[in-house]
């Protein structure tokens, strides 16, 4: 039935545009200039057809108010089949793209997504798009430092930072132009796990080879490498939650910091070009072959002793600036840290780097002779038991990490080949041999408190103009006039008192005053002598009082005790009395 009105609607049109047509073709032969049904036409004849009285109405209304309604209908039409159009040219393309694109695909956690992004940001990438995503860039703090007139007490300083927008690559797909080729960079399946969005990034190129795509990869590399040069990345141990996690790392980027001019560091010459030859030679590239030809495990060892404050976390940032080496750094004393987590730690360094090892002296580490002492002083003194501490109380006060795990990780299979470790610590005599015999510690470095020429290469570290900050070189005269006040400042440093911390904290004081420096220098000695010696007293007046109350509390229990045997004595011979006289 259906089929059948529709026959007749299809028959009604055509019978229409025929006789349309057959008048047009009539009237043609007898004049010529007869109009005939152009293209045009063929719509409003079909609405007409469909729609009685639709002729009558869009001429009235061309007549009454000049609109002619078919015109508009055309437009919707043809807006109607552009849609369609770039549906199937969507579709060409996506078929296209699958069959001749080349894709890389990396994720947000990786650093090769801070890496584009950053090149991105550089390049301009996100510029082009009509949708971009986009942040703001820290303020740069260091400029508004660098004024004299820089107030740290007025919040409006630091409001008052330019803050430049930073223009990233939206989300959604981004097609942009690079040398040429057209690339699409887009982001895909976006994953929550533990807590963080992990999202696919897809880098493409429309191509019948990878080779676009590989030279654009080396083109950010190579941005990236620019600004490394100058870098040092730093690694600390991520937290708890995310060390336990799969899917992260144990480690945790916190931060680039502008590599730290070996020649800022204040040390014994020789010493520091040592070190500096031992490393260069064990990075050489025909060094691991010859450590594996002789079977030996491929790392190296340094321990930086020195009191604190002297130089020795610097020289390991210095080391990793000059080498170009990631810098992880742990601390023993972290007690969130386990021998597992350690381990875990370790076994993901990468294969160059240096880990440096803070503090180990103080890090509480469990001594295997000390533990074994502990447990057969508990089992025999009845002063510990009264005391009321348990054994593995005490295990927990000792630290908690073995000596023996920290040397498996040190050392053992698991550990990472071509590591350089560097251990500091503040008291050589408290560390366990095992821990600095060689092969674990290849080389010691010491480090001192400031002799009067060290204070002279400080204030010259501190008041050096650099050419490349756009300060103008020092002219001689400025230059020896600086060298005058380094001299008269190393004169008044007494040799080896103060570390270099102490001094530097004191000439930050005065960073753009040297002249001020040398003047409040003899004040400031006196000032930081006093309260030296007043925290020393205080320090053995504490360490009395804790002496004292240790004797005391060993001579109440000693008391105690003979006490207690004495009753039992009494209470013995009560019993054989009784015992008797019964
Ligand atoms: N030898 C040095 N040369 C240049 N600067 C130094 C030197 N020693 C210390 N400093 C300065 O003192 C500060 C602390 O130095 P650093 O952390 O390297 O000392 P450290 O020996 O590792 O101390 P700690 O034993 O307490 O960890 C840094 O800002 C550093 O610039």
């Amino acid at each position: 039935m259906r089929k059948h009105s529709s026959d007749n609607f299809m028959a009604g049109i055509l019978d229409s545009l025929a006789q349309t047509s057959k008048g047009s073709s009539a009237n043609s032969s007898a004049n010529s200039s007869a109009p005939t049904m152009s293209a045009a036409q063929i719509l409003p004849r079909m609405l007409d057809f469909v729609l009685p009285g639709y002729g009558f109405i869009s001429n009235s209304i061309l007549d009454f108010l000049g609109l002619d309604i078919n015109l508009l209908l055309y437009a919707v039409l043809g807006f109607v089949m552009l849609i369609q159009l770039r549906r199937v040219f969507d579709s060409a393309t996506d078929m296209l793209l699958d069959r001749c694109t080349y894709s890389f695909t990396f994720d947000s956690e990786s650093s090769m997504y801070k890496q584009f992004t950053d090149w991105a940001s550089k390049v301009g990438i996100g510029l082009g798009a009509r949708s971009v995503r986009i942040d703001i860039k820290d303020p740069d703090i260091n400029s508004l430092l660098s004024l004299k007139d820089f107030n740290p007490l007025s919040n409006d300083a630091i409001r008052s930072l330019p803050r430049k927008l930073e223009i990233l690559p939206a989300y959604q797909g981004h097609w942009f132009w690079y040398k040429g080729r057209p690339y699409r960079f887009a982001h895909g399946k976006r994953e929550k796990k533990e807590g963080n969005d992990i999202i696919e990034a897809t880098l493409s190129c429309i191509s019948l080879s990878s080779q676009p795509l590989t030279n654009l990869f080396a083109d950010i590399l190579s941005v990236a490498h620019q600004e490394e040069i100058s870098k040092t990345y730093i690694f600390w141990p991520a937290n708890k939650q995310r060390r336990a996690s799969e899917w992260h790392r144990p480690w945790k980027h916190i931060g680039t910091r502008q590599s730290r001019p070996i020649r800022t560091v204040i040390l014994d010459r020789a010493l520091k070009s040592k070190v500096l030859w031992d490393i260069a030679e064990f990075l050489d590239k025909d060094t691991a072959s010859w450590y594996s030809d002789r079977g030996l495990p491929y790392r190296r060892g340094y321990l930086f002793v020195g009191p604190p404050g002297t130089g020795k976390t610097s020289l390991s940032f210095a080391i990793a600036g000059v080498f170009q080496l990631d810098i992880y750094v742990l601390s023993l004393q972290d007690i969130s840290i386990s021998e597992n987590d350690l381990m875990a730690l370790f076994n993901s360094l990468p294969s160059r780097c240096v880990v440096v090892l803070e503090d180990i002296d103080s890090a509480g580490i469990k001594n295997r002779g000390t533990i074994t002492k502990l447990k057969t002083t508990n089992e025999s003194s009845s002063a510990t038991r009264s005391s009321g501490r348990k054994s593995n109380e005490n295990d927990e006060d000792e630290g908690h990490i073995s000596l023996s795990g920290l040397l498996n990780v040190i050392d053992g299979i698991a550990s990472k080949e071509g590591r350089i470790l560097v251990m500091t610590t503040n008291a050589l005599e408290s560390l366990d041999p095992a821990l600095i015999r060689p092969g674990r510690i290849d080389l010691t470095i010491e480090f001192q408190l400031l002799s009067k020429q060290d204070a002279w290469d400080l204030f010259d570290i501190m008041y050096q103009k650099k050419p490349s900050n756009n300060v103008q070189p020092q002219s001689e005269k400025e230059s020896s006039l600086s060298e005058e006040l380094a001299a008269q400042f190393a004169e008044h440093i007494p040799n080896k008192v103060f570390s270099p911390a102490e001094v530097q904290g004191y000439l930050l004081t005065h960073k753009h005053d040297p002249e001020a420096a040398v003047k409040g220098v003899q004040a400031w000695i006196e000032e930081t002598l006093e309260k030296k010696r007043l925290d020393e007293e205080k320090r053995k007046e504490a360490e009395e009082a804790k002496k004292t109350a240790s004797e005391e509390l060993e001579k109440s229990e000693a008391k105690e005790s003979t006490s207690t045997t004495a009753n039992e004595k009494t209470e013995g011979n009560i019993v054989s009395k009784t015992k008797t006289g019964s």
